[in-house]
């Protein structure tokens, strides 16, 4: 079993996630980004790659303090479980979203991540350990599930996203297109990872809803689940 599976990003109208540095680029604007405030609090856990830990140093707390009393009103947390996909268990102990905001973490590294690395790691959050050297995401979204998450909102990045939609674990994207060029043939992307070259193996989705939303479109895409064959 496995918690219903949403990705939410924000692109350049050129489809880049950030610089081809990878430096964070403000892409959505304040209506946004409080729509992504929204989601996420109504979320039961969010997850990232350790790419974007490393780079956004990201806390993924619930901002609104409505929201956040909401949250506690149904007796949750303030925060969504935060999740970082991290094969060797690379998490700065420092990072933001181990130490901003109150609520658990899980940090779900592979069996070849350092043992040192996982007992610093185990201070401040749940360490999880699946797959060999990467983190096996089928088991992991198991796992989630097994701790009552029934809706889970990744949020990136590229090769993470890549994994999911490639192992068939994603039910819906969400991607708010702001009104930027970016550029960079080495710039982030929602998918990046290896790609499908057969068109029979592209992806297939369905568009849900359009919405302008100041100068950007924001599109709900659900994804078209491969026919698998029942044996
Ligand atoms: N604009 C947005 O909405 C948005 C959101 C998130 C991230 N970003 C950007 O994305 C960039 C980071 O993306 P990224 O692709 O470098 O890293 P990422 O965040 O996708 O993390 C990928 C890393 O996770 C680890 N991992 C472990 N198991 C894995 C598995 N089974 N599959 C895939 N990865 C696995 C690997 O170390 C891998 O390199 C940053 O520049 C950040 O600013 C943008
Ligand atoms: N939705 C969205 N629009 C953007 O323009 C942008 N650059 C991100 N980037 C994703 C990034 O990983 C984190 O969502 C932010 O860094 C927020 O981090 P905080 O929780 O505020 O610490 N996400």
């Amino acid at each position: 079993m496995r918690p219903y599976v949403f990705v939410n990003v924000a692109m350049s109208a050129d489809g880049k996630l950030s610089t081809r540095e990878r430096r964070q680029v403000k892409i959505s604007g304040s209506i946004d980004f409080r729509r992504v405030d929204q989601i996420k609090a109504g979320s039961d856990a969010i997850m990232v790659g350790i790419g974007t830990v490393l780079a956004d140093d990201p806390s993924l707390t619930v901002k609104d303090p409505e929201l956040k009393a909401g949250r506690a009103a149904r007796g949750e947390d303030e925060n969504p479980i935060r999740v970082v996909v991290d094969s060797r268990g690379r998490t700065p102990i420092e990072a933001a979203i181990l130490n901003k905001g109150s609520g658990q973490r899980i940090v779900a590294v592979a069996g070849e991540a350092d043992e040192k690395n996982r007992e610093l790691l185990r201070e401040k959050a749940d360490v999880i350990t699946t797959g060999t050297e990467s983190v096996d995401l089928p088991a992991l979204l198991d796992a989630l599930h097994a701790r009552g998450v029934r809706r889970l909102m990744v949020e990136g990045g590229g090769t993470l996203i890549w994994s999911l939609i490639k192992e068939d674990l994603v039910d819906e994207i969400q991607t708010f297109i702001g009104n930027m060029v970016i550029g960079g043939k080495d710039a982030p992307t929602l998918a990046d990872g290896e790609g499908f070259l057969a068109a029979q193996d592209f992806v297939g989705l369905d568009l849900a809803d359009v919405l302008r939303m100041e100068e950007g479109i924001l599109l709900t895409w659900k994804v078209r689940h491969q026919q698998r064959s029942i044996l």
